[in-house]
Order: structure tokens, then sequence, then C-alpha cells
């Protein structure tokens, strides 16, 4: 189960943050072996303090645990010939990290590993970089013998768009049934640089299709709109961002919204600390009624969705259908990382 992880306390915070910044697929940096460290160090305090805010750390470990515990279990049942099913996480820049997993895969003398991404729609600087890193440690034999395969993208999947539907629906039924019909969903997305944008990168179309068949599930039931938050550093970044949307929408006299997170699948600093504590307060003081639909979290039915993906991909390796998906192979039109090619190459023969 890749995904980036998150500090699991607040004094994991640094070394967190300076995973990420070294992280050449995520920020491209001059310098970057030198300059990562400095900017961690600069940045720490601050997201130490919305860690401290949120409780002390980020759940998405005690999450990603849950989730893949129920997912195996379900495995189990739904694909018995690849029975027992386990699962690892393998977090890009908090522990469990890549090579620790690895380690214990190897340990564990494990010969069979789907690599499933966490994160529903795909970019090269999440996902593409998770698999750059399995990659290179994959290469250099830090797993042993694996044979691999690969769930790159589930964003538009009927569990997961079930499951999204759900936690809307709960957080519409906190309104008065005379406003609930006028409620804007407002969904958010962590935004990506224009650079990582105009590349090329998937992300964008896969969220916009994640929410249209959300919409869709929904019956288009209210009016809804797609925005970008957590944007960082100076840069161009896909908008319009969550937080003047918010503004926006006050200034239309739009009294009742929706929060609906869609990019990632447990709570993290930008949910609890941006969206629940920043935007929410904020949006009150403008007079806005707002509701958080609730991250998926421990959803079972997120996590029945997790292991219909699964089972349904095992079905498809059996059928012969190779360990990757069609879209997989095709790189950014505009990418110049010789790595990303590398790296599809290596898991469409089976890693
Ligand atoms: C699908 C989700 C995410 C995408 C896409 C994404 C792209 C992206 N992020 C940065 C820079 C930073 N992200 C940071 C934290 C962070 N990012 C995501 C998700 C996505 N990022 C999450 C969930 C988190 C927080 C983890 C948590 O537990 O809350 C940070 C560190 C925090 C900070 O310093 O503000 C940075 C930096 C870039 C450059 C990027 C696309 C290229
Ligand atoms: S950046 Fe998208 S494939 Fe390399
Ligand atoms: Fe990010």
């Amino acid at each position: 189960m890749l995904n980036m992880g998150g500090p699991s306390t607040v004094e994991e915070t640094h070394d967190f943050l300076k995973n990420l910044f070294l992280d050449s697929d995520l920020i491209p940096l001059p310098f970057q072996r030198f300059l990562a460290p400095y900017i961690a160090r600069r940045r720490t305090p601050q997201i130490e303090k919305q860690y401290a805010a949120i409780g002390g750390g980020s759940p998405i470990l005690h999450y990603t645990k849950l989730q893949g515990e129920g997912m195996a279990q379900l495995l189990d049942e739904l694909h018995p010939p690849t029975a027992p099913h386990k699962a690892y996480v393998a977090f890009r820049y908090a522990r469990p990290l890549t090579q620790d997993t690895a380690r214990q895969m190897k340990a564990d003398g494990v010969k069979r590993a789907i690599a499933f991404t966490q994160y529903p729609q795909y970019s090269c600087s999440t996902t593409g970089s998770s698999l750059n890193e399995l990659y290179r440690r994959g290469k250099g034999g830090e797993m042993g013998d694996v044979q691999w395969s690969v769930i790159d993208r589930w964003g538009t999947h009927s569990g997961f768009v079930e499951a999204v539907a759900q936690n809307v629906e709960a957080a519409l039924e906190k309104f008065s049934p005379h406003t609930r019909a006028n409620a804007v969903l407002l969904f958010s997305a962590h935004s990506l640089p224009m650079s990582v944008v105009n590349r090329g990168d998937p992300y964008i179309l896969e969220v916009s299709a994640s929410v249209a068949a959300v919409m869709k599930r929904l019956g288009h039931s209210n009016p809804y709109r797609l925005v970008w938050q957590s944007q960082v550093g100076p840069s161009a970044w896909m908008g319009m961002q969550t937080g003047e949307a918010l503004k926006g929408l006050a200034r239309l006299g739009k009294k009742q919204v929706v929060l609906v997170p869609i990019a990632f699948t447990s709570d993290h600093i930008e949910t609890l600390y941006e969206l629940d504590l920043e935007y929410a307060k904020e949006a009150r003081e403008h007079g806005i009624e707002i509701h958080r639909a609730e991250s998926l979290n421990g959803s079972p039915i997120f996590i029945r969705a997790l292991a219909d993906i699964a089972a349904e991909h095992l079905r498809d390796c059996a059928a012969g259908m190779g360990p990757v998906g069609v879209q997989f192979g095709l790189r950014c039109p505009g990418c110049t990382n010789a790595t990303c090619g590398n790296q599809k190459a290596w898991f469409a023969q089976g890693g």
C-alpha cells in the first residue's frame, strides 16, 4: 500500500519534511541535497504546530494499517487462489519507508506482490514518485525475488465513488431540510504546480473524473465545483484555491457549503487543519454554514472497495492481462525524467 505517509508524532515532522524536500520527483530543487535539509528545518516549526493542533500527529499510518488488514481479510474470501493475503505499508516520506518494507518483505520471503497505490488518482508527483522509489529498491535486490504487478489508479471505481457519495450524503443531512438543496458541494483536492500540469500530468483530469462520477451517483442533487488546496511556495499552481472559493461563494450569497476531500483517503493536516480549522472558521465568519464530508478513514464501504479493486486486478492477472494497465505505460508527453521510463519498463515485465 503506497502512500506519502505523515509524521505519526510531532517529533517526526522534521524527518518527514526532509524526505519530502529531498524527493526530486515531487520538487526538483537546484542543489537538492543541500537545499532540502535547509528548507525542511525552516519549515518544521510551522508544520509541527499544525500536527500538534490536529492531535499530535498524522493518522495516516493508523488508517492505512486498518484499511490494509480489512482488505487482506476480505480478499481471502474474494480471491481464494492467491490466499493468504497480507498488506504491507510503504510510505515515501515517513515510517515505514519503502526501504524498511522492502527489508521486511524479503525477510518474510514474499514471492508475489501488488504495488497498490493508495492515491485514487494518478499523478507522477505522488504515485509516480512511490513507484520510482519501489523500482530503485527492487532493481537493487532489496526485496528479494518478488514478482510484481501494479494497481496505479482507481479514481472512478464504483466502490470508491459509493464510499465518497455516502459521506457527502451524511454531511448534507446536517443541514435543515429546507436549505439542504441549496448547499454547494465544494470538492477540494491538493493542488499541483502548473509546471507539472503543463508537462501532461493526468491528475487534474483524473480528479475531475472522480468528481463527475460522485455527482452522477448523487443524481446531481446539488450544485458543485472542484477547487484546489494546499499550494506551497511562490510558483503558479492549479486554481481556483479552496480558500478563495469559499470567500467568493460567501460574496455571492451562498450560505451552505459541503467540503468534500476527494484526492486523499484518510485525514491529514489538509483536512483537519486547513479545511476544518482555517477555512471552516473563516467561512463561518462570512456567515456560511459549512460541513465537511468525512474522509474515508475506516469506512467499511471503502475497505470493501479496496478488496474489490485488488480482487479484480488479481482476476485480470490470472486471465493473462499482464502486470500493468493500459494507461500505465504512457509517460507524460513532457516527461524528461529517465527513471519514469525505466520504472515503467521494469514493472511491465513483472519487476
Ligand atoms: C493527492 C494528494 C497530493 C498531491 C497531488 C500532492 C502534490 C504536491 N505536494 C507538494 C508539496 C508538499 N506537500 C506537502 C504535504 C502534503 N501533501 C499531500 C498530498 C498531496 N500532495 C498531503 C496529504 C500532505 C500532508 C501530509 C499530512 O499528513 O497532512 C508538503 C509538506 C507540508 C508543507 O510544508 O506545507 C509539501 C511541501 C508538491 C510540490 C506537490 C506537487 C508537485
Ligand atoms: S513525469 Fe510523468 S511520466 Fe515522467
Ligand atoms: Fe503535497
